[in-house]
């Protein structure tokens, strides 16, 4: 009997490797730390039982699968998102998706309150002047860099998409005084209604309600988006929704750049409809460059996708990737699978 053949599209630290090598496998690792070639892909998964593949491998579609053949049993990917992957083209051929949910929970809400901070309070522009060697003769001239403070009596914070992560950032909001929350999402019904009344009481909260989007525009003075990508979040913030909003709110998206319109948001700033973004995504990422209109508007905080970069976080979504791909091979519950 032949051993089956894994394939590992990223240097995944040795940690993640350590539990993949406890099994017996054919390894075929592109260890570089740059994304794989998808030659080097097509070139090698023909016959791979498991992949193990980042979100930048894109896209995992029925073609690559086809190429891959019938062996394949799963595509585990070390990222909660998987909207670089076809979900339905690998249940059609009944493989498995590992994902890695959780373990990036605290690392992203951590990153998105930096976000909220770092555009209320001008940090992009106030940065820049010091490196510019420009540091102001009067940065005392009383309104010079101010914004609008995240902390202020009423401040409302709203989240599009009210999962994990919007959880964990609603926790860390709370202690900032901020006690005035609204949400969109689509998981409704009695046992969200029974957990809002929990988490209202658990922290104290004057007010936590689901809304339409609309009233969230208008409302909120901080707007954070934090919902899976793909074809049914795509554009949920657009021309119409900036409009909306106030002039000194933040709109902060550490979630998928498909979210947000980027040139509708790069006008909003241009013009004043609200007062500043941070942004740890964007559309048409990594291809991000100067021109980009976003990396164009100074009130834009940007980030190159680095919402869980902390060694503890990377080293955890890749143990966790590892570990889901042995299980399925195993024929055991996945830690953290997709399903339909
Ligand atoms: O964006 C990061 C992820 O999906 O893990």
């Amino acid at each position: 009997m032949s051993i089956p053949k894994v394939v590992v599209t990223y240097n995944i630290g040795e940690e993640a490797l350590a539990i993949l090598k406890k099994h017996p496998m054919e390894l075929v690792l592109w260890s570089e730390d740059r994304n794989a070639p998808r030659e080097w892909l097509v070139e090698n998964i023909p016959g791979a039982v498991g992949l193990l593949c980042m979100l930048t491998d894109k896209p995992i579609d029925g073609a690559l699968l086809d190429i891959a053949g019938p062996n394949l049993q799963v595509v585990s990917t070390v990222s909660v998102g998987y909207d670089h992957i076809d979900f339905q083209a690998l249940s059609q051929r009944n493989i498995k998706l590992g994902h890695t949910p959780d373990v990036l929970t605290e690392a992203v809400a951590d990153i998105t309150v930096m976000l909220a901070l770092m555009a209320s309070r001008n940090g992009r522009i106030a940065v820049e002047a010091v490196e510019a060697g420009k540091w102001p003769s009067t940065p005392w001239s009383l309104f010079a860099f101010c914004g609008p403070q995240i902390s202020s009596p009423g401040y409302t914070v709203g989240f599009v998409g009210f999962g994990r992560i919007a959880q964990a950032t609603l926790r860390r909001l709370r202690s900032f005084g901020i006690d005035r929350f609204l949400y969109n999402n689509t998981g409704r019904g009695s046992s969200r209604e029974s957990a809002d009344v929990d988490l209202r009481q658990q922290f104290n909260l004057k007010e936590l309600r689901r809304v339409e989007l609309d009233e969230l525009a208008a409302e909120c003075d901080l707007i954070i988006t934090l919902t899976p990508g793909g074809a049914l979040t795509h554009h949920l913030v657009n021309e119409s929704f900036l409009r909306k909003m106030k002039k000194t709110a933040i709109l902060v998206n550490p979630s998928r750049g498909t979210v947000v319109d980027s040139n509708a948001l790069a006008l909003a700033l241009k013009e004043s409809w609200i007062w500043a973004a941070g942004l740890d995504v964007v559309e048409g990422e990594p291809n991000v460059g100067l021109d980009h209109p976003l990396v164009q508007q100074p009130r834009a905080v940007l980030l190159p996708h680095i919402g869980s970069a902390t060694f503890e976080t990377r080293i955890a979504m890749a143990c966790t990737a590892a570990e889901n791909l042995i299980r399925a091979l195993a024929g055991e519950p996945l830690l953290a699978e997709v399903k339909q």
